[in-house]
């Protein structure tokens, strides 16, 4: 994987995420974690090789069908991208807005939601009125408030402090002990020492630890 004509910053990289897995994805800045989750969300195109999300070869697919998988993946990102003129309440129930589901079915979940990670209090809030570590709950909550298949987060814990870090881990954990196959990306060892997930590395491009059999069932995300 290459940016234009730039540098390889992913080289020969083979990862097999098992479904229902928890792996963990390590690596000095730079390493490459961002670009290999772009891929893995499709935000990102390789310039070769080929990518299978929900047994599926992405390159094949009609853009309709990419967005009918990208529904099911639920992402959070180092910028948070919050939409500012909607509410912390909005925003954590857009994915189930775009879903097409029912207002007065969702509202208590969001709210309960809102309550674990600790924004009950800032739901009528617009983003850009919230604190770094209160813009990166919300990102999560809108990521697993629709229960995706796939959840892939960039430094989820980076500007929260160790407590709410830990409750953010169990509510991925909560994620993946109900089926999700959870990614995550970061640099916070503690946090990792938490949880019994696999852990691979990224060094210069190239990953290491990330080839694993499939589970019981061979299926793949
Ligand atoms: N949009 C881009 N255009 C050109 N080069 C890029 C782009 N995004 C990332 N890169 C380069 O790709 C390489 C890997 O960057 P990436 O953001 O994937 O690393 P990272 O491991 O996530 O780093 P960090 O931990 O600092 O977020 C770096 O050399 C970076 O400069």
């Amino acid at each position: 994987m290459r940016y234009g004509r730039g540098p390889e910053v992913l080289c020969d990289v083979d990862l097999t995420l098992p479904q229902g897995s928890f792996t963990f994805l390590t690596g000095a800045s730079g390493a490459g974690k961002s670009s290999l989750l772009k891929l893995a969300y499709l935000s990102l195109k390789p310039s070769r090789g080929l990518i299978h999300l929900f047994g599926q070869d992405v390159s094949t697919l009609k853009s309709s069908e990419l967005q009918v998988l990208r529904r099911r993946v639920g992402v959070v990102l180092q910028d948070f991208r919050l939409i500012d003129h909607l509410s912390v309440w909005e925003n954590v129930a857009l994915p189930l807005r775009v879903a097409g589901r029912t207002r007065s079915d969702y509202i208590p979940d969001v709210n309960e939601l809102l309550n674990w990670v600790g924004l009950g209090h800032r739901r009528n809030a617009l983003p850009p009125t919230l604190s770094g570590g209160e813009k990166q709950r919300c990102a999560i909550a809108r990521a697993v408030i629709a229960k995706p298949d796939l959840l892939i987060a960039d430094e989820p814990t980076g500007n929260v402090d160790p407590e709410i870090g830990a409750r953010l881990l169990r509510l991925f954990a909560e994620m993946n002990r109900m089926g999700a196959t959870v990614l995550i990306a970061t640099h916070d060892l503690g946090l990792i020492e938490n949880v019994s997930a696999r852990t691979i590395h990224l060094q210069d491009g190239r990953l290491s630890g990330g080839r694993v059999p499939a589970n019981k069932s061979g299926r793949t995300t």
